[in-house]
């Protein structure tokens, strides 16, 4: 039964979900990096928000886990390519919190407008300061969203129904969607320029990083109100301050902190600033809509092989996933088939979807393929890792698709060319669900996919059958099945060979000294 640990607070629905679906789940929430080290080894799912760090050093202990599943949108907070490179899962709930993240976002907004927390603090004192407050209005003002994704997107939808003029920058963002939404796409110099309200919503990334930093803040409109509901280190803090001090910057709103916890701040005090710790996802809607989806990506994966939302794998829906159970053997055999045929240093290969096969999410199947063919030449590859890794090797990977079919209803077909040479494997389902491999460099043969197979090129003359059984017979090695097969009548031929255990290189030297063998490889599966 998998195993799942939950390491941060997550709503009591995703225990319920992992049990039900019959997962074995432990909720130890605040461990310290080297608690969560010394236990993550027990686990094949880790479920976090953004307060457990994944990272490379946890990764390393992680022997069993198979998916991380992040309740909620960012995550910065997991070592994805580690992950990756490990073969495990990284899944998030893309669209779980926006509403709620956003409603933050305007709220803050409102809360700037309006000095709230300080007028609150204040006759919660006693003290009635009714001239001390003095807001602005929402209406007919500028405000810039820099990143108009799924939360910039609400945002902006938000503020135009409280009839503020919303500019977007986002290279992302497509001018239909900018239609659609009511607002202007601008290019960042612009937005900085008009806006009376800033308001951030990208990832952290390279590019993102520092964006708003002093040079910019120069370039904003004196007394702009800056909001940043997505993530510290998209606004330099120092910067900020300086400009807060300067009086440039009339008011900020900080959900994010470029350090978490934040428990001491430059910022803090600063009545200009309204703070809140990392609360923008913090609403029982949302917490309930990640939670559930998580438990319920995370189970469907451990238990069926479904894959949704995953950063770093294609996605298999739950529907698919039986459909491509039969396709992913194939694929995987005939990819492993491929790699161990295939004796000199890959530059490209093409797997070929013909048929019925053309017609099924092929990207997953393509990397099942890229797994069998690379398991063979190195250790520790898996579905995850081997796009990954042929990317890093320049290995070209290509996919073709013919939804006609040929000889067969449904063929896959692994074309593998090498520094010298190209090679080839099809094979097809028999009865819908059981692989048979059809064809091998070129030449028609079916055989099942067996654990010990002996693959032999060979010249097609009389008398090499008889002399291989009786070599293999003489070693104590039981033929299982004998398949056979040629271009033409005394052309080159394969012969396939499934027997009953392995057979070590010395057996192999002598059926290489055969008079007609060409090549003869040892195949395991
Ligand atoms: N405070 C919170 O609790 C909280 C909650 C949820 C999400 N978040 C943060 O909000 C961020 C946005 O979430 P989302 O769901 O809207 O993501 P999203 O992917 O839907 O949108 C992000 C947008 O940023 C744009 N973008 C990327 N690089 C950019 C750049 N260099 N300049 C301008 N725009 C750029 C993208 O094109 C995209 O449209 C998340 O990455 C997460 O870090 C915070
Ligand atoms: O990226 C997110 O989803 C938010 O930052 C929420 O983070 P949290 O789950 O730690 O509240």
């Amino acid at each position: 039964m998998p195993k799942v640990l939950i390491s941060d607070s997550l709503s009591p629905r995703a225990v319920e979900i992992f049990r039900e679906r019959g997962l074995e789940v432990d909720v130890k929430t605040g461990l310290k990096p080297d608690e969560l080290k010394a236990i993550i080894g027990e686990y094949d799912g880790l479920a976090i928000r953004s307060a457990t760090k994944v990272t490379k050093d946890i990764l390393s202990a992680a022997t069993n886990l198979k998916v991380v599943g992040r309740a909620g949108i960012g995550v910065d907070n997991v070592d994805v390519p580690a992950a990756t490179a490990r073969g495990v899962v990284v899944m998030n709930t893309p669209f779980g919190n926006s509403i709620t993240t956003a409603e933050h976002a305007i709220a803050m907004m409102f809360a700037l407008a309006r000095e709230i927390p300080a007028a609150n603090a204040s006759t919660h004192a006693g003290k009635w300061e009714k001239n001390r407050f003095m807001g602005v209005e929402l209406y007919g003002k500028v405000l810039g969203v820099i990143g108009c994704g799924n939360i910039g997107g609400i945002v902006a939808d938000r503020a135009v129904g409280l009839k503020m003029k919303v500019v977007a920058f986002d290279p992302f963002l497509s001018p239909e969607r900018a239609q659609e939404l009511g607002v202007e796409k601008v290019e960042l110099e612009d937005l900085l320029r008009r806006a009376d309200f800033i308001t951030l919503h990208t990832p952290l990334t390279e590019q993102t990083k520092n964006i708003l930093d002093a040079k910019a803040l120069a370039k904003t409109k004196p007394g702009v109100r800056i909001i940043n509901c997505a993530r510290g280190g998209l606004i330099v803090e120092e910067a900020l301050k300086a400009a807060l001090d300067a009086g440039h910057v009339a008011g900020a709103a900080l959900d994010v902190f470029a350090v978490e916890p934040a428990k001491e701040h430059p910022l803090f005090g600063n009545e200009k600033v309204i703070c809140t710790p990392h609360l923008g996802a913090s609403t029982t809607e949302a917490q309930e809509n990640v939670a559930l989806q998580v438990a319920e990506q995370m189970s469907d994966y451990l238990m069926t092989g479904a894959v949704v939302n995953a950063l770093n794998m294609p996605s298999v829906s739950a529907e698919d996933a039986p459909k491509l159970r039969p396709y992913m053997k194939l694929a995987e055999q005939l990819g492993s088939f491929a790699g161990q045929i295939t004796e000199t240093g890959i530059k490209a290969v093409t797997i070929e979807y013909e048929g019925q096969a053309a017609e099924l999410n092929t990207r997953p199947l393509t990397a099942i393929v890229l797994k069998g063919l690379l398991s063979p030449l190195m250790e520790s590859v898996n579905m995850v890792n081997a796009p990954v890794i042929c990317k890093e090797r320049d290995i070209k990977v290509s996919e073709t698709k013919r939804e006609l079919a040929g000889d067969y209803q449904t063929l896959v077909r692994v074309i593998v060319q090498t520094e010298q040479r190209t090679r080839s494997v099809a094979g097809t389902l028999f009865g819908g669900d059981k692989p048979r491999l059809v064809e091998i460099e070129e030449v028609p043969i079916e055989a099942e996919v067996t654990p010990n197979m002996l693959f032999i090129r060979n010249e097609d003359k009389p008398g090499f059958i008889g002399k291989l059984g009786t070599t293999l017979g003489d070693a104590g090695v039981n033929i299982a099945t004998f398949h056979l097969g040629r271009t033409a009548p005394g052309a080159n031929a394969i012969a396939l060979v499934s027997v009953d255990q392995a057979m070590g290189e010395g057996l192999l030297g002598t059926i290489r000294g055969l008079p007609s063998v060409v090549r003869a490889k040892e195949l395991s599966f």
